[in-house]
């Protein structure tokens, strides 16, 4: 990555861990990372569900994050937690897009910005994910996907200074196939590009672009390696040791 973005780590727990398995994973792994706080900024997502025994074990200056928020306001929505709950609560981090949130649950691109547009003005920094699936990279729609996903949310982001964009391959998510370096890097510069040519050269520069998707200890230091890759959101082994390693990595 270049030096002017600071790195950026994410730990997205999906539906997975006890309660025990928490506590053991923050105060092993997550809790004992090495972070230069000049060059790096680590978040977890736990399930909403263990949102506050995180909060109240988690270092505080590793980010929290919920893994997604409601489309809606507080009010009559079952099994919703409203973007202004979350912060009221002390989480000032959300995940939104995630493309199991697209797949298995329905999110369109409408509701991705509804989420959007009450995360900021709620005051939450917001980790954007977009991503292709497979048959459309072999159709050769991965620009399409990825820029129609980013419009999707251009009126709704009133301070891009308060977004991360992950960029996630849907094959590349739990498959243990990563993006090779140069695919990653290919997307990434074309996602910066719709910044400059949608937004401003400024948000360009200045906003951080990461990859997601069968992030390994092994893989990461080459994917990290490359310009517009400044840092990763990560699955199965953000719940692993192996998260220290690819912490240490990135940043070495
Ligand atoms: O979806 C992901 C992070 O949000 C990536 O998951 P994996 O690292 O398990 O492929």
């Amino acid at each position: 990555m270049e030096s002017s973005r600071k790195l950026f780590i994410g730990g997205n727990w999906k539906s997975n861990l006890t309660v025990a398995q928490v506590n053991a994973h923050v105060n092993e792994v997550v809790n004992t990372l090495q972070i230069d706080p000049a060059k790096l900024e680590v978040l977890v997502a736990p399930t909403t569900l263990h949102l506050a025994q995180v909060k109240s074990i988690l270092r505080p200056d590793i980010h929290l994050s919920a893994q997604s928020c409601s489309p809606e306001n507080m009010g009559a929505f079952t099994g919703e937690v409203a973007a202004s709950q979350l912060k009221d609560f002390g989480v000032n981090w959300v995940l939104i897009g995630h493309s199991e949130r697209r797949s298995f649950f329905g999110e369109t691109d409408a509701v991705v910005a509804k989420k959007v547009t009450l995360a900021l003005a709620h005051g939450l920094n917001i980790v954007l994910c977009i991503g292709e699936n497979l048959s459309e990279r072999e159709g050769g729609q991965t620009f399409d996907v990825v820029a129609r996903q980013l419009n999707a949310v251009k009126s709704a982001v009133t301070d891009w200074g308060k977004i991360v964009v992950a960029y996630e391959p849907v094959w590349a998510i739990g498959t243990g196939r990563n993006a090779t370096p140069e695919q990653a890097q290919e997307v990434h510069v074309f996602i910066r590009r719709w910044f400059t040519e949608n937004v401003n050269a400024d948000v360009a520069a200045s906003t951080r672009v990461i990859y997601g998707g069968s992030v390994t200890d092994v893989n990461a230091r080459d994917l990290i390696g490359q310009p517009d890759v400044d840092g990763f959101l990560i699955g199965g082994a953000s719940l692993k040791p192996a998260f220290k390693t690819i912490v240490d990595v990135s940043q070495a």
